[in-house]
């Protein structure tokens, strides 16, 4: 009996024993995820490419562990579907994932998502080192743009360090705006000597090289330009846009052709005929300050194209000057391009007139959407976003009370262009801003074709539905590998078909009387696209009434 008795007070000691080593587990393991918990919202912040990677990363480690499971959360209005989505700017981590730990936790799985967190926070050290070094050698990099605001936040914190070079710049690129000579539209490749405010030539570098400044566009070429054929690989092919038009699936899908490389970085944005300032260190070619402007310095070029090309890279397998990528050709993607007026086409058919051009548009209310959630972290209502835009085209002359002015004779004029520039001057060069006018894809479209036209480049240029993409990925990849002229490869990488750069979507949706607005005001100008691009292929692609109630939380 007495022994039973200790037998039993033994195990009873050996169970709690075990249970108190079971909640002490417990506890550590909550401790653990909460300090990871911690950790993913700082590197969260610091996520600097490839947004909503650190999510991605957590949410792969997550599922392969099968230690946690995350439960999303119900947030306003989203559309299931889109609660399936894994990328998506870096705002993500703010929905305040729920992240529970299951019973059978174990000690193995949970240092696979340390191992992962870890890989991550190196990641996004690389890319930080990266982000200093583009910085070093930008001074007011229109890339900015392009990135949603953690990023821009981190830039700054970084550029605060720096300030004092930065001013510098400043004040250098103001002085030069100020004094300002206007460049003869006569001048046909030969050099147009500025006036310095000192006196000196614009952009001497002090050694006597830089004397020259070229008005450059697709018909006059300065001989200086780059020939050579490590440049003419590299940018073989550019896509411009429509921002949110898919144009990283669109990269993707270029990428899957084993010839081709991103330009640049690995998803292939280099905001390269956009951007002033981008050479510093080279001091040896800088797109003047005013966005406007077509003037271009001489200067080594070519090394500034191999530099840019090289270095920019944190990866030396995209190298494109590297011997082992000597059959590659570069792609690059700028999705300003298109919404840039006349000075990209201009400089980009000048400095690479050989370039392919791909534009990729999607339907523009859907679009206007896409961009509203992707830019919008500070709760401002769609509609306000919109009228906002919408205010700024009228008052710049864009839109107008088509009853009073007859939208056939205005659409094309000079009239038009002139609002137009005026519009993107307004708009300026560091806004993420654009929500309406960035989907008159008419007068984009037109202007590049302008462009093209002025050097016979019609065939080089390709427009692409961002939903025909979505549909039919492998039918977009050999239309637009026979525009880049590839061979065709019977084994496609599987990344064709697949998802790029998903947004989380914040808002549910919009009220139909503002996409009745919408629809309105886009008609007349996809109409005058289907006409532009061909009615065959065009002809009503976005007439369709699509509005889709806003999901709400009762009914999700
Ligand atoms: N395969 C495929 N085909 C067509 N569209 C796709 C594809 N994959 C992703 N997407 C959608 O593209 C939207 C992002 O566009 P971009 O990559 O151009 O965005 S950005 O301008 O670079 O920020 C973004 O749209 P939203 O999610 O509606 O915002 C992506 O979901």
């Amino acid at each position: 009996m007495e022994n039973r008795d200790t037998a039993v007070s033994a195990i009873t000691r050996k169970s709690s024993v075990r249970s108190l080593f079971l909640t002490v587990a417990a506890i550590i393991v909550s401790l653990t995820i909460r300090i990871n918990i911690l950790a993913m919202r700082r590197d969260d912040d610091e996520d600097v490419v490839g947004h909503g990677g650190f999510r991605r990363t957590l949410e792969r480690s997550v599922a392969s562990s099968g230690l946690l499971t995350i439960k999303r959360p119900r947030s306003r209005g989203i559309p299931s579907s889109r609660l399936t989505a894994t990328t998506g700017h870096g705002s993500g981590f703010n929905q305040s994932y729920t992240i529970a730990a299951s019973s059978d936790a174990n000690k193995g799985r949970l240092e696979t998502l340390e191992n992962a967190l870890r890989d991550q926070r190196k990641r996004n050290q690389r890319a930080r080192r990266s982000l200093e070094l583009l910085l070093e050698n930008e001074s007011e990099d229109e890339e900015d743009m392009e990135r949603p605001s953690s990023t821009r936040k981190m830039q700054r914190l970084i550029r605060d360090d720096d300030e004092t070079e930065s001013n510098d710049e400043e004040d250098h690129a103001g002085s030069n705006d100020e004094e300002e000579t206007k460049i003869p539209s006569s001048s046909t490749n030969k050099h147009v000597h500025i006036p310095y405010k000192d006196g000196r030539p614009r952009g001497d570098s002090g050694d006597g090289v830089d004397q020259e400044e070229w008005e450059c566009d697709a018909q006059n070429r300065p001989d200086f330009l780059p020939r050579e054929d490590v440049t003419r690989r590299a940018l073989h092919a550019v896509i411009i846009g429509a921002m949110k038009g898919g144009t990283q699936a669109l990269m993707a899908t270029i990428l899957s052709h084993r010839r081709m490389l991103p330009a640049g970085r690995e998803h292939g944005e280099l905001h390269f005929f956009n951007t002033k300032g981008m050479m510093k260190n080279l001091q040896d070619f800088r797109w003047p300050p005013n966005k406007h402007d077509r003037v271009i310095r001489r200067q080594h070029l070519r090394e500034a194209f191999t530099w840019i090309l090289r270095e920019r890279n944190f990866y030396p397998k995209y190298d494109i000057t590297a011997d082992v990528n000597s059959d590659k050709l570069g792609v690059h993607s700028a999705p300003i391009y298109l919404f840039s007026g006349r000075s990209v086409p201009a400089r980009l058919l000048c400095v690479a007139p050989w370039s392919k051009v791909i534009a990729i548009l999607r339907n523009p209310i859907d679009r206007a959407f896409s961009h509203y959630n992707f830019v919008n972290d500070q709760g401002t209502a769609f509609e306000k976003f919109i009228h906002k835009d919408i205010f700024l085209l009228k008052e710049t002359g864009v839109l107008r009370d088509w009853e009073s002015t007859d939208f056939e004779s205005f659409s094309g004029s000079a009239e038009e262009f002139r609002a137009w520039e005026t519009y993107l001057h307004r708009i300026g060069p560091r806004s993420l801003s654009g929500p309406v006018g960035r989907g008159l894809y008419a007068i984009q479209i037109e202007i590049w074709m302008d462009e093209m036209k002025k050097i016979d480049k019609t065939d080089d240029f390709l427009v692409l539905r961002s939903e025909e993409l979505r549909e039919d990925g492998v039918g977009v990849y050999h239309r637009v590998a026979r525009f880049l002229e590839l061979e065709r490869l019977s084994a496609i990488r599987d990344v064709v078909e697949s998802e790029h750069h998903v947004t989380d979507y914040v808002h549910g949706g919009m009220s139909e009387e503002m996409y009745r607005s919408l629809y309105e005001l886009y008609r007349p100008y996809n109409k005058r696209l289907y006409k532009l691009l061909g009615e065959d292929e065009w002809g009503g692609v976005w007439d369709e009434w699509t509005y889709a109630k806003p999901v709400s939380e009762e009914e999700e």
